[in-house]
């Protein structure tokens, strides 16, 4: 089988407990992304999440296990890999417009002022950020906007893999729709492969082509891959009208209500432990002669 173009293969991260021991926050942790993709991963606090990203940043060495990207191992940041934070993370000292222009200058040294300039503006104006609002400084932007700059940044870099930290966790929810479909619509446009992390299920479901879902920790693993089988353009209002939704967010919600929970723990079942791929999908007709769909049980769990 060919190798997807990034490739996690066994990841293992231990750190001192602080009493003398050692804690495994997960193992074997083993996924692939193909190039254009989008995936979030979903799991209760602590499991590991940032860790995983700080790893496939270049910011973290693994215990065990490699991360490769293009058939390469990763190893120390680079350029092909871009990372937004939550908090943001732009220079101070620079306006709206130079934060963007900063990385794209260092990445294409051939380009004219013009071109970089054009290039940034560009990204901004995807994300809504056009006119004079781009010489501002960030300390005169208000959350939302900063954030707008750091996706424009982020994605005018054309990294080869975007890396989203909780990139709207810290937004009020109005924002944080608008600015969901903003990045909707720049990833759509450039294609970048980008790998999420969120605390937000319906987010999630509106963002992804998949999702990845981890038990809790200590000793966590990705266990589940949930197709999201909703087609695209989607946006807020009419994704919730979809016949896959309900029936996805529910999987969803029990999986991080209960199953997480049990499956706590316990190595994965195969030897090459790939999480198990959920494909829930209501609008395809049934295939004649098939095994009766195995659908999962539906229980409302508060998030
Ligand atoms: N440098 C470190 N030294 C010791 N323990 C660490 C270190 N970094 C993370 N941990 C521990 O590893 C576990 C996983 O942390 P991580 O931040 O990756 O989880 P997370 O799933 O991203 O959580 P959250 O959703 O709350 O952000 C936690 O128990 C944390 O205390």
């Amino acid at each position: 089988m060919a190798k997807p173009f990034l490739s996690i293969e066994r990841l293992t991260q231990q750190f001192p407990d602080g009493a003398g021991g050692t804690l495994t926050v997960f193992e074997n942790a083993t996924f692939g992304v193909e190039k254009g993709e989008f995936v979030c991963i979903l799991g209760h606090s602590g499991c590991g999440k940032s860790t995983i990203m700080n790893i496939l940043a270049g910011l973290a060495e693994p215990t065990s296990g490699v991360v490769k990207m293009d058939g390469f191992e990763v190893s120390g940041p680079s350029l092909d890999r871009g990372v937004v934070f939550q908090n943001y993370s732009l220079l101070p000292w620079l306006s709206a417009l130079k934060n963007v222009t900063f990385g794209v200058a260092a990445r294409h040294k051939d380009w004219s002022k013009t071109q970089v300039e054009e290039h940034a503006r560009k990204y901004l104006a995807q994300v809504g950020l056009e006119g004079d609002v781009v010489n501002r400084k960030p300390s005169q932007l208000s959350g939302g906007m900063r954030q707008r700059v750091s996706i424009a940044r982020a994605f005018a870099n054309q990294p080869k893999l975007l890396l989203l930290d909780e990139p709207f966790g810290a937004l009020d929810a109005l924002t944080r729709g608008t600015i969901q479909e903003e990045l909707i619509k720049v990833w759509s446009q450039t294609e970048q492969t980008v790998f999420m992390i969120t605390h937000d299920i319906d987010e999630a479901i509106l963002l992804s082509d998949r999702i990845l879902l981890m038990t809790n920790g200590p000793m966590a693993r990705v266990a589940e891959s949930v197709e999201i089988t909703i087609p695209r353009p989607r946006n807020r209002t009419e994704i919730v009208e979809h016949p896959n939704y309900y029936a996805i967010r529910n999987h969803l919600v029990q999986f991080l209500g209960q199953r997480s929970k049990e499956l706590a723990g316990q190595p994965s079942s195969g030897d090459d432990h790939r999480p198990e791929t959920v494909r829930i999908d209501n609008s395809e007709p049934a295939p004649e002669e098939s095994e009766p769909a195995v659908v999962p049980t539906l229980r409302a769990v508060g998030d």
